[in-house]
């Protein structure tokens, strides 16, 4: 195992902190005194269009940062990434969801294995069975074509294909629905099957494990409402799981397990880590929502980045310099989270979809040889649509005592070009999308208040500091390899600040202990007195608690 570099003992390291400390930021002035500052900061990365201007950036921080990135051997990292090498330390894994997108015909041998080869063979049984589904030619044990997809998965397994789904809405094949279950809250089934007819009903239970304590009491759940409610109809039930259940796992033995026929179930490797994994099998209920020819076009759209990310050099590298730039936030200039704010209605699930990809992979405290990290990790990433943020949140952007760096997302065409009277709405959302991240960077001055006639007593309130950094992402539209672009976009960016605190982004030990106890209390819970006793005062107490009072 190679050891990495303590990146708080580099010489940029020294040199960020150094310019962090005398950096006076001054938006405006910047500006003001280089015309030339928005187009220098302004670079594309395949079909986004992405301004960088409007960060806490100079010349000299770039540099420093660019140096950084050289000192902790971030090229290297990303090109071993890119070779398959193990760079997943704490499980002995490849990192290969760039391995999901390589074209057909392109070959990369891991452990005597051509992982392009297999990746398509692969999509090409998802793509043939999404076909059929699309077609009518899968039906139901009545013969009725499908209407319904319900996938059945958690984390990975669930928020990939849920934001895809619903950012791709427009592209979904009239009469087809795809619905989302994941949480092992009953609620969460019941609801969403409580008006669906099983004939019509395809589930695809989608676990890289096949062993997820959620996933599989779903699909238990789901299996007995279907079984049943057919039963109920006086309908054979001999076929009905194969007709209505598919998996997606990279545990075949265990699906067959469970009852779902080996031949309904697709495949993909532990080097996908689940948070990687929308672009594999994972998507399935996308590649039947949207038709293979999207998916494929989705597929691209990751590629372009990718080769963006693995050949432009670091100072017009887009995901390295985002990357680079929230290190410099975190570690720098003392800021904790990062908000994620998507013009765009149908991105409403990206920011939680960015939760688990960049908390998840950079949440962790010892670096991939085990020592502590000297410094501060992962952010805390949040986000909500705009302009919903606006009327919510975004005070605490514009005039609270945090930093918050903020990402702005838009297009220029919508779905839905509506006009309201004289205007043109999506002209009036995209106003609002530009003038936050001018407001946030040039402020409002005390003088400027005053100008207005505002009384003297409440100016301090009305003030805007300005220099609240962002980063503004634009592209044509929202298409399927737009949103390739943007998943491969953030996943680079997240690597690329977890090389530099030396962490495995792709290990996640830290979501095993919850596990673990929440099946050691489930005897408590249910009422065995010595299990419970085992357990500290405080959860004894809770647990008795329930136990008083449930009906
Ligand atoms: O796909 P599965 O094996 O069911 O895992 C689902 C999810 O649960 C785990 O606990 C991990 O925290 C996630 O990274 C993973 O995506």
């Amino acid at each position: 195992m190679d050891t990495p570099v303590d990146v708080t003992r580099t010489t940029s390291w020294a040199r960020l902190a150094e310019l962090a400390g005398s950096l006076q930021p001054d938006l405006r002035r910047w500006f003001a005194e280089d015309p030339d500052r928005a187009a220098r900061y302004t670079l594309d990365a395949a079909d986004l269009h992405v301004d960088l201007s409007k960060n806490l950036l100079t010349d000299e921080v770039l540099d420093a940062l660019v140096a950084l990135a050289r000192e902790v051997g971030l090229e290297q990292r990303r090109d071993a990434m890119l070779a398959g090498e193990r760079i997943n330390v704490t499980e002995g894994r490849a990192v290969l969801h760039t391995a999901l997108r390589r074209p057909q015909g392109d070959s990369l041998v891991v452990d005597g294995e051509d992982v392009v080869a297999q990746v398509h063979a692969e999509l090409a049984k998802v793509y043939a069975f999404a076909e059929k589904v699309r077609s009518g030619e899968w039906t139901g044990v009545t013969g009725k074509r499908i209407a319904t997809v319900v996938n059945i998965g958690i984390g990975g397994s669930d928020l990939g294909p849920v934001m895809a789904y619903e950012a791709l809405r427009p592209y979904v094949q009239d009469g087809l629905e795809c619905r989302f279950i994941s949480n092992i809250d009953p609620t969460d089934s019941a609801e969403t099957v409580a008006d669906l007819d099983p004939e019509t009903t395809l589930v695809v239970v989608a676990s890289k494990t096949f062993g997820t304590l959620e996933t599989l009491t779903n699909a238990r759940l789901v299996r007995s409402w279907l079984l049943d409610t057919l039963e109920s109809r006086g309908i054979a039930t001999d076929d009905a799981v194969a007709r209505h259940f598919v998996a997606v796992s990279t545990a075949l033995d265990k699906v067959a397990d469970f009852g779902i026929d080996p031949d309904n179930a697709f495949g993909f490797w532990d080097w996908v880590g689940g948070r990687y994994s929308v672009d594999s099998a994972i998507g399935t209920s996308l590649v039947v929502a949207i038709g293979p020819e999207r998916f494929a076009e989705f597929l691209a759209g990751f590629r372009a980045v990718d080769e963006h990310f693995a050949t432009a050099p670091l100072d017009q590298n887009v995901p390295a310099l985002m990357g680079l730039l929230n290190v410099f936030y975190t570690n720098h200039l003392g800021a904790q989270s990062h908000a994620v704010l998507p013009y765009a209605q149908y991105l409403h699930r990206f920011p939680a979809y960015l939760q688990q990809l960049t908390m998840e992979s950079n949440g962790k405290g010892v670096r991939w040889d085990g020592s502590p990290v000297g410094t501060d990790t992962g952010e805390v990433f949040w986000g909500e649509p705009g302009t919903n943020g606006q009327h919510a949140f975004y005070q605490l952007i514009h005039q609270g005592t945090r930093l918050v760096p903020a990402d702005f997302i838009a297009f220029a065409e919508t779905a839905h070009p509506l006009r309201d009277g004289e205007h043109d709405v999506h002209e009036l959302f995209l106003a609002n999308f530009f003038a936050q991240t001018a407001a946030l960077a040039f402020g409002k001055t005390a003088e400027e208040v005053r100008a207005e006639g505002t009384d003297e007593a409440v100016v301090p309130a009305r003030v805007f500091t300005g220099n609240r950094p962002t980063t503004s992402i634009m592209a044509r539209a929202l298409t399927p390899s737009v949103l390739g672009q943007l998943i491969a976009l953030y996943e680079h960016i997240t690597f690329t600040q977890g090389v530099v605190w030396g962490i495995d982004s792709f290990d996640q030990w830290g979501v095993e202990l919850g596990k673990k106890l929440a099946q050691e209390l489930t005897p408590a819970v249910a009422g065995d007195e010595a299990a419970l006793a085992s357990t500290d005062s405080s959860t004894r107490g809770l647990i008795s608690w329930y136990r008083e009072h449930r009906s």
